[in-house]
């Protein structure tokens, strides 16, 4: 493992039995590094392998083959409480819908409350309290935000939450699962800046599961493009996203809408075999 890399994946294989006969590889043999402090962005179309990447990468899912290193230390999937919370340390998950990991009848404060009783165990409820209202400020969010319910607040209000309950654990990767795609382009936009803010001032690093690429464009430095659970294209954003050598990619380039954008479903359609 490269010295920069913070996230090493090397030859990972997960295929799904969907029943005696039927199966699907979803990972076939995918290697892929993190560079430190970078964000490497993941991108193919729907059912590419890219949300088993992630979830193989942070121990949710284990592979049938290959090994992922996180920090220079190989990680499994486990269920022990006290392995798990060092994960988190090291790694946490942001996925599309904040909503899975907020309670419907109590402040949204109460999610980053819970994550600071795991790994604060320093802070006192005062501490917590306060701790709460510097990651709220942080991440562009009132005091009366904290105290709202998750029914008072937008999609990206609820998105700021999620990013803020990561923040608690003091990670030092944050993998992101479409964690902008359900959000309007400003509001995504926002979430953008705020990432690459909070990017810059706490040292992290992105893994970014999108299938959007002028999210890419915008926060990622390395790019690697899945089909049928295979990485076919690595490189730089500016390499895969300016020349890119595989027809695939080229085609995800030309069919991402843009403005004055016509889909071009007949090549489409051959190409991705849709
Ligand atoms: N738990 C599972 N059981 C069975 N099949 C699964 C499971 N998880 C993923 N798959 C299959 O593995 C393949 C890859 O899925 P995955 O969710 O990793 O793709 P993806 O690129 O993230 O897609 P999307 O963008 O739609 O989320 C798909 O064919 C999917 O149906």
């Amino acid at each position: 493992m490269s010295e920069q890399s913070i996230i090493e994946a090397i030859g990972l294989t997960r295929t799904f039995h969907l029943s005696r006969k039927a199966s699907v590889t979803a990972l076939d043999d995918v290697s892929c590094e993190l560079r430190r402090g970078t964000c490497l962005a993941v991108v193919g179309e729907s059912g590419s392998g890219k949300s088993t990447l992630a979830r193989v990468i942070v121990g949710l899912e284990s592979a049938d083959s290959g090994s992922v290193r996180i920090g220079g230390t190989e990680v499994k999937p486990t269920t022990a409480r006290s392995a798990l919370r060092e994960r988190a340390k090291l790694v946490q998950m942001v996925f599309q819908d904040p909503q899975g990991s907020l309670n419907r009848s109590l402040p949204v404060s109460a999610t980053i409350d819970e994550m600071l009783r795991a790994h604060r165990p320093d802070l006192d409820r005062a501490g917590r309290r306060a701790r709460v209202l510097e990651l709220f400020t942080e991440v562009g969010l009132t005091e009366r935000q904290a105290d709202a319910k998750p029914e008072a607040l937008s999609g990206g209000q609820k998105q700021r939450v999620a990013i803020a309950r990561a923040l608690a654990a003091e990670p030092q990767i944050i993998v992101l699962d479409e964690a902008v795609s359900a959000l309007d382009v400003s509001v995504q936009a926002q979430v953008l800046d705020l990432l690459k803010r909070l990017r810059e001032e706490h040292g992290l690093s992105y893994l970014f599961i999108t299938h959007d690429l002028s999210v890419v464009r915008d926060i990622a430095d390395d790019v690697v493009v899945m089909r049928q659970g295979r990485i076919i294209e690595r490189g730089t954003v500016d390499q895969v996203l300016d020349a890119p050598q595989e027809p695939y990619t080229q085609l995800l380039i030309a069919s991402a809408p843009r403005p004055g954008w016509k889909p071009r479903r007949g090549l489409r359609d051959a190409l991705l075999g849709t």
